[in-house]
């Protein structure tokens, strides 16, 4: 059987790489793209089977420009998938800490790692595509005055030394990854929905929406609202549920249908724990 094609945003031994395997195993085939957008795009056009995106971190807070992919690609989430983010500094060996002038990676892990960068205010830090793109930089250009903030995998790979272990500024860093792909999945065991709807702009509106919740059993794990690219004071409200009986979720939907505008499901899948 072929292997499945799963497009990361990212390069080997990235966290989205170390996502994809988590979810998948590890008898799979990386389609590295330098974009979110080109993971989704790498789908629409048959070149991958599934994408990996990371849509919020436990320091940083949501990727809200995902949330628009999600729309503009209206692929299914068929699953999801939690990683515990370890950051590293890496440097090419021999490389004093005194030395380093720029440190590179990946906006999200910068993000992770404002509090120690507080502390050396001297060094340059810089934005770019993914973390192992950073430690592979150092690597092939010999940059001796340069970090990057990546993973072991990626120490490993391009043979560098850790030069400050776990500079992430919370332990307990964990990012959530969708799992998107051309066709929904239907199972019985399916326990967990994305969703996004919006609500007329009047008092208890909202509330009305949450009461639904409530009296079905329904455990809401996140909300986020997105203004509407627009429409100015319109909002979108992404919601992800969690169910124990598929009966209280969809007796929960058709009642939601008449109090909402625009109802889409995003996904249905199998809820990840967080570890
Ligand atoms: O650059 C990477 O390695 C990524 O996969 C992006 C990222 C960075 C930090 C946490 C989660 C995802």
């Amino acid at each position: 059987m072929n292997k499945k094609r799963v497009a990361i945003q990212g390069t080997r031994a990235s966290f989205h790489e170390e996502a994809a395997y988590k979810y998948f195993g590890d008898d799979i085939e990386i389609v590295e793209c330098v974009t979110f957008k080109q993971t989704c795009e790498a789908v629409k056009h048959n070149k991958a089977d599934y994408a990996v995106m990371a849509i919020e971190n436990s320091i940083a807070g949501s990727l809200l420009p995902n949330y628009n992919l999600l729309q503009e690609f209206n692929f299914p989430i068929v699953g999801e998938v939690y990683l515990h983010i370890q950051l590293h500094l890496l440097a090419l060996p021999g490389v004093k800490f005194e030395d380093v002038k720029y440190v590179h990676s990946h906006p999200i892990a910068i993000r992770q790692c404002n509090d120690f960068f507080e502390d050396f205010p001297h060094l340059q830090v810089l934005e770019k595509t993914d973390t192992a793109a950073c430690a592979k930089n150092i690597r092939e250009n010999n940059l001796t005055d340069t970090v990057a903030i990546a993973n072991l995998t990626a120490a490993k790979m391009y043979d560098l030394e850790v030069l400050e272990r776990r500079i992430e500024t919370n332990k307990k860093n964990f990012t959530r990854f969708l799992i998107l792909s051309k066709e929904s999945v239907e199972s019985k065991d399916n326990n967990k929905a994305s969703i996004c709807f919006q609500v007329g702009n009047t008092i208890g509106s909202l509330a009305k929406v949450l009461n639904l919740f409530v009296e079905n059993h329904i455990n809401l794990t996140k909300i986020q609202s997105m203004p509407i690219i627009g429409k100015p004071n319109d909002y979108n409200f992404y919601v992800d549920l969690e169910w124990e009986k598929e009966n209280d979720y969809d007796h929960c939907m058709r009642k939601l249908l008449k109090v909402v505008v625009n109802l889409a499901v995003l996904g249905e899948y199998v809820k990840n724990p967080m570890k």
